[in-house]
């Protein structure tokens, strides 16, 4: 596998990782290359502004996150993408994969979202980078995923994400079978807030799915995924396209009028289907090919629309009244988010949408400096303890075990673990 053709400042046209004997031997620079050339350059002093204390880049080694992965995997070199080392895999998409970041000054762990330029090789998949980038920088919500920095080179466009550390709701749901309703209720009155920010600001998801739903570490919901997010007043574009791949999601409407309604309608009816499978441990409308209806989807929406909802035995009333309101197949008649969000079974968190745009951005932001000042200060003790008198190795680096480095020939970026 090639490496990436990262132009190196010291020796131009030169990319290649060569025989080093510190951890983080490649240095990504944001390559002359965009697909979005001014905007994503002004996104890149993010890290910048938040402290005057000065930490030296090898206190980053002895981050847990970083120990963690060398002892791990005690022969790989740690590559770094602009300011960040690049660790573990901690997902993938049909782009590449989602790495998980530390900022080598401020021991900030991110996520890593590598984009293939060869991905980006038709309009419909430039505009869903596109888009995703444009939407997320304009957000700024505490369940909505945050933006940080989108940093390119000639072969990846890495898009510098908030780190949900605490994994996808899906797994979560599965790891308990089905959530108490008074969890289920935290989790969504949550991504309900969200989407009711986006569509403030006139911005519907789309795609709104468990599988793009995170949780950051106190399982506070984390959304993900705006690559098929659209303005209200765009018409579908490649909306059919966007819901082949998760039906079982997507309002009746985006089928049954072949995509041409793309109101906020369509976020409501996958907010249903995903509490009822919080609820309940499974999707009310399954493709499932077991499910003889399931497997086509103009007959799945047929049996949608003709089949009204079961609940098993555990569900409450006042959770199946919610749902009946959402999951109506009629986008006229489905409730909006207003009546959601007043609905007794959501009452113990209306505070959560007394907030308006300006106050949920407001503490969006604080919440986000609080969790930086928070890494930097573990860095910080980090160094304390490396510089204390009672000095005792803090990291593999420091021990005999061998850091060599990885074949040139192999792509850092894909070839980790
Ligand atoms: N901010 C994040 N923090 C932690 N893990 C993440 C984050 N973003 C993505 N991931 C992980 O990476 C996986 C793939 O990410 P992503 O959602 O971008 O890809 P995808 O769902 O396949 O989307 P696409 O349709 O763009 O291919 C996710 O399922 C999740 O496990």
């Amino acid at each position: 596998m090639s490496s990436l053709q990262i132009p190196d400042p010291a020796h131009p046209g030169s990319s290649r990782q060569r025989g080093a004997s510190r951890p983080a031997s490649a240095s990504a620079q944001p390559s002359s290359v965009s697909i979005h050339q001014s905007s994503s350059r002004t996104q890149r002093a993010s890290h910048q502004v938040v402290s005057s204390q000065h930490q030296v880049d090898h206190d980053v080694y002895s981050h847990p996150a970083a120990v963690a992965y060398v002892t791990a995997h005690p022969r790989w070199t740690i590559p770094k993408f602009g300011p960040y080392l690049l660790l573990q895999t901690v997902g993938e998409g049909k782009f590449g994969k989602v790495k998980l970041g530390l900022h080598s000054q401020w021991g900030e762990e991110v996520a890593v979202k590598l984009i293939r330029r060869g991905y980006i090789d038709s309009s419909v998949r430039k505009s869903k980078v596109e888009r995703e980038i444009e939407v997320l920088r304009t957000s700024k919500h505490p369940n909505i995923v945050r933006l940080y920095d989108v940093i390119e080179t000639d072969k990846y466009i890495g898009i510098i994400l908030e780190y949900a550390s605490g994994g996808e709701l899906f797994d979560h749901i599965l790891a308990h079978r089905y959530l108490k309703e008074k969890d289920a209720a935290k989790l969504f009155s949550q991504l309900i807030s969200g989407v009711w920010y986006i569509h403030q600001k006139k911005i519907v998801h789309r795609l709104l799915k468990l599988e793009n739903l995170l949780l950051d570490r106190n399982r506070n919901v984390i959304i993900t995924n705006f690559g098929f997010a659209n303005r209200f007043e765009h018409r579908a574009d490649d909306l059919m396209q966007t819901h082949c791949g998760s039906p079982c999601y997507a309002a009746p409407e985006l089928v049954i009028s072949e995509g041409l309604y793309v109101g906020p309608a369509v976020d409501i009816w996958s907010c249903g289907v995903i509490l009822y499978a919080m609820l309940v441990g499974y999707l009310p409308f399954d493709d499932d090919p077991n499910n003889p209806d399931g497997d086509n989807i103009n007959l799945l929406y047929k049996y949608i629309v003709n089949t009204p909802l079961s609940f098993p035995d555990y569900v409450s009333a006042e959770a199946r009244d919610l749902l009946s309101m959402m999951l109506v197949p009629d986008p006229t008649r489905r409730a909006d988010l207003r009546l959601i969000m007043a609905h007794p079974w959501l009452s113990a968190y209306a505070h959560i949408f007394s907030n308006g745009v300006e106050d949920l951005e407001r503490a969006a932001m604080e919440q986000h400096q609080m969790r930086r000042l928070a890494y930097q200060r573990q860095m910080r003790q980090v160094a304390a303890a490396q510089s204390g008198p009672s000095r005792v190795p803090r990291s593999p680096y420091e021990t005999s075990i061998p850091v060599t480095t990885m074949d040139p020939d192999d792509d850092p970026f894909t070839s980790t673990p």
